[in-house]
């Protein structure tokens, strides 16, 4: 397995709160990773500790083989790419404003530029609505611009926190086709999803979060014949 992140023991949590206990997770290098499980355990807490928002109180963190940074932008410079719940964009800004704060820490116009067509082939919706202000788009618009920002950063890695939050299931399928799309390019990505029918087409690898510590790991087959495991868990 080419492995672009490897985590070990980690323990992780806010002031007075460990949320992580000791979890070990490795990412394959262009391909998408899903960490599952009902709200509440912990997920969105290990993609903030993976992107050094909250601090590794134990374990470690290797990144394309070395020990990552201590501080996020500092992460987010060596290629890991936080797309954090719920959009975040700069309402008043356009379209292709806020994609553009995506690559704020990148120098060469011309691969940014490069980029920015590469998000705009992903999601023409956005080429057409470039000049809109982020205030007046749909939902799924919004999802595709958070996501669009966090390519503009070209990181190896994308981290995303449930794609699928309050859309509809047609644009879900259209959010996670284009995930597919980009770990075909050889991105790697780690998604948070509640849902795993939802990223079951196109992840190949996922982890069952359960009070902070994954509590099954397993393939997009193994998954599919997991059935007590989505009663338990999920209610499924
Ligand atoms: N900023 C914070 N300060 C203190 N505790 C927090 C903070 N954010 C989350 N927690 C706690 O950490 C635990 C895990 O929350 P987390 O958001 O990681 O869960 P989750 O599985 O991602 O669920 P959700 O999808 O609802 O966010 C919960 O007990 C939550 O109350």
């Amino acid at each position: 397995m080419d492995k672009i992140l490897s985590v070990k023991g980690l323990s992780s949590g806010y002031k007075n709160l460990k949320v992580l206990h000791n979890i070990d997770m490795d990412v394959e290098r262009g391909s998408i990773t899903a960490i599952i499980g009902p709200n509440g355990h912990g997920k969105s807490t290990l993609l903030k500790a993976i992107s050094g928002l909250l601090p590794t109180l134990s374990g470690e963190i290797l990144f394309d083989g070395a020990a990552v940074p201590a501080s996020a932008p500092d992460r987010a410079r060596i290629g890991l790419v936080l797309v954090p719940q719920g959009d975040q964009l700069f309402s008043s800004m356009t379209v292709e404003e806020n994609l553009m704060m995506g690559s704020f820490s990148r120098k060469n116009a011309r691969a940014i530029r490069q980029t920015l067509h590469e998000v705009y082939d992903l999601f023409p919706r956005l080429l057409e609505r470039r000049q809109q202000r982020a205030n007046s788009l749909s939902g799924g618009e919004r999802r595709m611009v958070g996501i669009g920002r966090g390519m503009m950063a070209d990181g190896q890695m994308m981290m995303i926190d449930e794609p699928s939050l309050g859309l509809a299931p047609l644009i879900i399928e259209q959010i996670y086709d284009a995930l597919g799309h980009l770990a075909g390019g050889q991105k790697s990505i780690l998604v948070v999803e509640e849902n795993p029918s939802r990223v079951a087409k196109v992840a190949s690898a996922f982890h069952l979060m359960d009070g902070g510590d994954f509590a099954w790991n397993g393939s997009a087959e193994e998954l599919a014949n997991s059935g007590d495991i989505l009663k338990t868990y999920l209610g499924g």
